[in-house]
């Protein structure tokens, strides 16, 4: 049978109930949007496979519930995630605030350094801004992460974000950042952690 992708990523969607993060996810696998809101009981995940330049690259992405009662479990998938999305919902102050509580919760279990935050919003599109209007909210909570708008009805802002994976390349079994414009340098994982390598090496201009 061949075989059914050569890289796999972890991915996890962290942040408080309600800002989103089931819809950003139904979105980028599914196309869909759904709006009503059924809180996520633990744990859930969703696949999607793409195609950069050859290598069949699997994204395993795991859906958390926010709620504050199934933190135990939540955070035994903190470890083994290469790269953890902190989601906020940009009209929510509260939600953004506690994006700093999510920080110091993956601190506790390892490297918070490797986390790309999202605000989830209904205009994709606009400028990256925090919910007092800000640019650059990241920069002002102090995290170490680059900051990009997505949203869960808007399929194009849900795979930019998600899709920072395509903005990796490998060179010399490492993944790094492909060069390109400094607004897609600003969209991908600064360091995400080391995956196995596939055989071929990827180029920059990877499709998807
Ligand atoms: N306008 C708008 N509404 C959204 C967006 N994303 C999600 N919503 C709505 O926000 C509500 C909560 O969305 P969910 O995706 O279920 O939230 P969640 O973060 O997974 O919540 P928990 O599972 O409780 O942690 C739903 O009613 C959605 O329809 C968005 O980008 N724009």
């Amino acid at each position: 049978m061949a075989k059914q992708y050569d890289v796999l990523f972890r991915l996890l969607l962290i942040g408080d109930s309600g800002v989103g993060k089931t819809c950003l996810l139904c979105r980028f696998t599914d196309n869909e949007f759904h709006s009503s809101h059924i809180s996520t009981i633990g744990v859930d995940f969703k696949m999607k496979t793409i195609e950069v330049d050859g290598i069949k690259v699997r994204i395993q992405i795991w859906d958390t519930a926010g709620q504050e009662r199934y933190q135990t479990i939540t955070k035994q998938y903190y470890r083994r995630a290469q790269g953890i999305f902190l989601v906020y919902d940009i009209s929510s102050e509260r939600s953004y605030q506690h994006i700093m509580k999510w920080v110091s919760d993956v601190d506790e279990v390892g490297d918070a350094t490797s986390l790309p935050g999202c605000g989830e919003g209904a205009s994709p599109g606009k400028a990256r801004r925090g919910p007092d209007g800000k640019a650059n909210a990241s920069r002002k909570l102090c995290l170490p992460q680059p900051w990009m708008k997505t949203s869960g009805t808007h399929q194009k802002a849900s795979r930019r974000s998600l899709l920072g994976i395509r903005l990796m390349r490998s060179r010399n079994g490492r993944w790094e950042e492909s060069k390109g414009s400094s607004w897609r340098r600003s969209m991908a994982w600064t360091s995400m952690k080391q995956v196995p390598a596939p055989t071929s090496t990827l180029k920059s201009h990877s499709r998807v």
